[in-house]
């Protein structure tokens, strides 16, 4: 039976939700100031979604120097776009070298400010496997500054298709998919066309798979990862500086439309917002192309419409035809779930994001921060810890000094 809180625990300093790298670059912020704090995450290990959501071939895709955390960069030997393995090497280094330890399996699932105590009180679920004994272990952490770095990816989206039930096959999350060997020879559909849902039908490919992607309404912006040697994010990143957004994202289309030719031909069209736009409001990253184009070409993957309902063997789509398929893997995205949690606080809109637009959105109201909402990727992730740990340093040594 679940039992209330079993455990108080006092934290001296801030507590920080998530080891991620938003928790793990704020912790080594703050640590490097002399302050110390409380870091928790669900997971049995830092970088959760690097070490146990993602796929083995993963790469990041921007370029290293968008990607380090700060105080610390990457090896020296890493390549321009280090590979999955690289990067949590190089976050587990992160956290040790900076001494952040986080306390593991401690899932939290209330997170509220008490008023009249001037403190937040954050309660979280020892998930670990030791304490399945029929009894929750629930442990109240209290402290003056909370720090949400859940991110942007914490739960997945799966949409509930008509007919899902009646499908034969396996259905998965991308999140799930490891590599393309277990799919050989087998008719896949991917429902989704991100990143993920394009890098993954090329890693099927490589593995003999037959991909069908589904790209509803036709639409996504693809841009080549590079452009004459030049990563297309830096473009990004030097044309802001002198440039309003729209005009970049008229810019970055032209480009693409140059490196990439018309995409219309194999059954791609572009949204009517620009990348950038659509990035910031929407959270819809653009597909940084890594080969998955050139396969659409060659026919290895197929594009298909949106999904009307599942059957046994497959799914019927829009526009009537039917597609015949082994398996389902779902590369529809994720969403935040801060809104589950942090209780009495509209810092946060219902989606899990703060309200207030970037850069400024990493402080609230009565000591509660946020870092790694951005959609901004890592680099977003670094600009918030290090404004995130500034700020309650200070309040931290005012504390301090006033005693
Ligand atoms: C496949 C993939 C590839 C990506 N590649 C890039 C890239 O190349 N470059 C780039 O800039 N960005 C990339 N991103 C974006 C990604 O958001 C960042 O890389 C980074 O992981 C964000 O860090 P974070 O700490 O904010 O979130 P996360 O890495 O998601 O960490 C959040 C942590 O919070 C924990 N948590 C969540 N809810 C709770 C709870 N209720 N209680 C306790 N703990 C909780 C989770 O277990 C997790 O460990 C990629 C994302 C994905 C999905
Ligand atoms: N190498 C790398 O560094 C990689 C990075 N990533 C990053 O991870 C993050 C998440 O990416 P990703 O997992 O691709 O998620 P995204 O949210 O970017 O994409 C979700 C996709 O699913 C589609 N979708 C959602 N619901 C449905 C539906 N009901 N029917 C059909 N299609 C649907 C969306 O279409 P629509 O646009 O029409 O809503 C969209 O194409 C991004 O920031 C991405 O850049 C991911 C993979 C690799
Ligand atoms: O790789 C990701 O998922 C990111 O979120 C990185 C990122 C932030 N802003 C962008 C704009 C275009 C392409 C990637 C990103």
């Amino acid at each position: 039976m679940a039992s209330a809180a079993s455990k108080v625990v006092w934290v001296n300093g801030p507590i920080v939700v998530g080891a991620g790298p938003a928790g793990l670059s704020v912790a080594a912020c703050l640590k490097a100031r002399g302050v110390p704090s409380v870091v928790l995450d669900r997971a049995d290990c830092v970088a959760s979604l690097w070490q146990r959501r993602t796929y083995d071939r993963l790469r990041l895709h921007l370029p290293r120097h968008f990607c380090e955390l700060p105080g610390m960069p990457f090896p020296d030997d890493y390549p321009e776009y280090p590979t999955k393995r690289q990067f949590v090497d190089y976050l587990e280094a992160y956290a040790a070298q900076s001494g952040v330890e986080p306390r593991f399996n401690q899932a939290v699932t209330s997170a509220r400010y008490d008023k009249a105590a001037g403190l937040w009180r954050v309660c979280a679920e020892d998930v670990s496997a030791t304490s399945s004994a029929g009894e929750d272990v629930v442990t109240e952490y209290i402290g003056r500054w909370l720090v949400v770095a859940t991110g942007e990816n914490a739960e997945r989206i799966v949409p509930d298709f008509q007919g899902m039930e009646e499908f034969a096959g396996p259905v998965s999350h991308v999140s799930e998919y490891k590599s393309g060997e277990a799919y050989r020879g087998k008719r896949v559909l991917v429902v989704g066309c991100g990143n993920s849902g394009m890098e993954v039908c090329l890693n099927l490919c490589d593995h003999n798979a037959l991909p069908a992607m589904v790209v509803r309404d036709s639409k996504v912006h693809v841009l080549p990862r590079e452009m004459l040697g030049v990563a297309t994010f830096s473009v990004a990143v030097f044309l802001l500086r002198f440039l309003p957004q729209w005009l970049v994202d008229r810019i970055l289309v032209l480009l693409a439309r140059v490196f990439l030719g018309d995409l219309e031909k194999i059954g791609i069209r572009r949204p009517s917002r620009g990348p950038l736009e659509l990035k910031n409001s929407r959270g819809r990253t653009p597909v940084l192309d890594i080969g998955a184009l050139a396969r659409i070409r060659s026919g290895d993957i197929e594009v298909v419409p949106g999904i009307k309902r599942f059957f046994r063997g497959g799914a019927e789509l829009v526009d009537g035809r039917r597609v015949a398929a082994d398996a389902v893997i779902m590369a529809t995205g994720y969403h935040s779930n801060v809104p589950q949690w942090l209780k009495g606080s509209d810092f946060f809109t219902q989606e899990g994001y703060p309200r207030v637009p970037f850069p400024d959105g990493w402080k609230g109201e009565s000591g509660l921060y946020s870092a790694g909402f951005t959609r901004r990727g890592l680099s977003g992730v670094s600009s918030d810890a290090i404004r995130v740990a500034q700020d309650i340093a200070m309040a931290w040594e005012q504390q301090t000094s006033s005693r």
